[in-house]
């Protein structure tokens, strides 16, 4: 199938080190200019870079703001190669008639497995253990070593993340309440708590997997600590906005928390070869990690799959299911039509500007499909025109008024 770009002129930008099965999908699909690196890219780098691309593939690393995306003329699609997309100013994409996609699920099982594993060894105490040992200590007792079973898990944003760690930790025996913001279906034996606070009081193990948004920026500061039990234990695999660090390292120091296991921070090293600075270093009571809950190859594996593919979908198709920020249409196959993609503004007008001219062409509509939402119309329109025809009605959909972006699929 070819585009209006023919596939060959199609750049794809792939950023930090995204799977290699990202990489063979669009292979695969036809793509041939895939440029890849490793690593984030520094600001005006990113800048000029995404300025020549078609379709960039990015990780929680690199933000794309607004002025970024203003630059990048070209741009079909984002893809984030992973389940957070609060590093893309979504809005800001969606002004421009740019799709997101991520994978919101692909990861899930791996950061599960990590939280449930350091809940474990955080109410063993086997931080502080293994630390004195490396040092030549030796302290064997069972003073501050507990199972996990009958023990209280408290998990906060009762997610996709949130339920499959519920549903693991039963599986151990623990007892398990969530606070959500939405009314959520509890899972096994699982209980809504009747507040943040309740939870946070009642808990053994308190978990963090709420997104990052205003409303959870530093929604667990000192006075949330104080409410959590004395010798508790708190994990954070969410976002490193989400918890006020110093008032965290304050709790440890205390000794009012026990201990804690944190994989994002509120600013992270941009690359692997960039120093990592917190309040937390050097605590043998808290296990850090960097922000590695979803990196296991199975994960990384098949985010790069199922992005990928929602990428080559929407280059090749139009279809829209699943983005982040745009009006979702799910698009059938066009074999004996040409396929005409236009993305407007919202206002009045437009759609019968798109209309009026097809009827003045004489050009029969085969078939339409339109979504919108309060700022952003996305309209599909399939018509028998030969390949000169599409081209000529591509430039006139793009004169309208209020056009953001358009293509033709041959
Ligand atoms: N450490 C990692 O490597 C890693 C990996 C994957 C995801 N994440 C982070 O974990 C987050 C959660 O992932 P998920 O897949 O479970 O997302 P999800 O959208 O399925 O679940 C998030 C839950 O949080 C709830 N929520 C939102 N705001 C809230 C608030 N103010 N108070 C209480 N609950 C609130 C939502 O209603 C939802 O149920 C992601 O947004 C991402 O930032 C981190
Ligand atoms: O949002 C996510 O899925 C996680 O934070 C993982 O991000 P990463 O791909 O940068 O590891």
């Amino acid at each position: 199938m070819k585009t209006s770009y023919p596939k060959e002129d199609i750049k794809v930008l792939l950023l930090e080190g995204v799977s290699q099965s990202a990489v063979e999908s669009f292979r695969r699909a036809g793509y041939s200019q895939i440029e890849f690196h490793e690593k984030s890219l520094p600001e005006a780098e990113l800048k000029a870079r995404i300025a020549e691309a078609h379709i960039v593939g990015i990780r929680s690393r690199s933000h794309l703001t607004k002025d970024i995306l203003e630059n990048a003329r070209r741009l079909i699609a984002v893809g984030c190669f992973c389940i957070g997309t609060n590093q893309v100013d979504l809005e800001a994409a969606r002004a421009l008639g740019v799709p997101v996609f991520n994978a919101p699920y692909s990861n899930t099982r791996s950061v599960a497995e990590l939280v449930i594993a350091e809940a474990i060894m955080l109410l063993r105490g086997i931080p502080q253990k293994n630390a004195l040992c490396h040092r030549g200590g030796w302290t064997k007792s069972a003073a501050g070593s507990f199972e996990t079973r009958d023990k209280v898990l408290g998990i906060v944003g009762y997610g996709h993340i949130g339920t499959q760690i519920g549903v693991l930790a039963e599986a151990l025996g623990m007892r398990v309440i969530f606070h959500d913001v939405e009314t959520k279906l509890s899972l096994g034996n699982a209980r809504a708590a009747s507040s943040l606070d309740d939870l946070l009081e009642r808990a053994d193990v308190v978990t963090l997997h709420v997104p990052e948004t205003p409303a959870t920026k530093l929604m667990i500061g000192a006075t949330e600590l104080a409410k959590m039990r004395k010798g508790s234990l708190l994990i954070n695999a969410s976002r490193g906005t989400v918890v006020d660090i110093d008032a965290l390292a304050a709790a440890l120091r205390s000794e009012h928390l026990a201990g804690a296991a944190v994989d994002v921070f509120p600013v992270e090293p941009k690359g692997n070869d960039d120093a990592f600075v917190s309040p937390l270093v050097g605590m043998d009571n808290v296990i850090l990690t960097p922000h590695i809950g979803g990196s296991t190859l199975e994960a990384q594996d098949n985010i790069g799959i199922e992005v990928a593919s929602k990428l080559v979908r929407y280059s090749d198709n139009g279809s829209t299911l699943s983005a982040v920020n745009f009006p979702e249409v799910t698009l059938p196959e066009h074999p004996n039509s040409r396929r005409l993609l236009h993305i407007h503004r919202n206002v009045p007008g437009v759609l019968s500007r798109i209309n009026e001219l097809f009827s003045a062409g004489n050009i029969n509509i085969d078939a339409q499909f339109l979504q919108t939402d309060p700022q952003v119309g996305y309209v599909v329109i399939d018509v028998s025109a030969d390949e000169a025809q599409a081209a000529i009605l591509k430039d006139k959909l793009a004169a309208i008024p209020g056009t953001l972006r358009s293509r033709v699929l041959y």
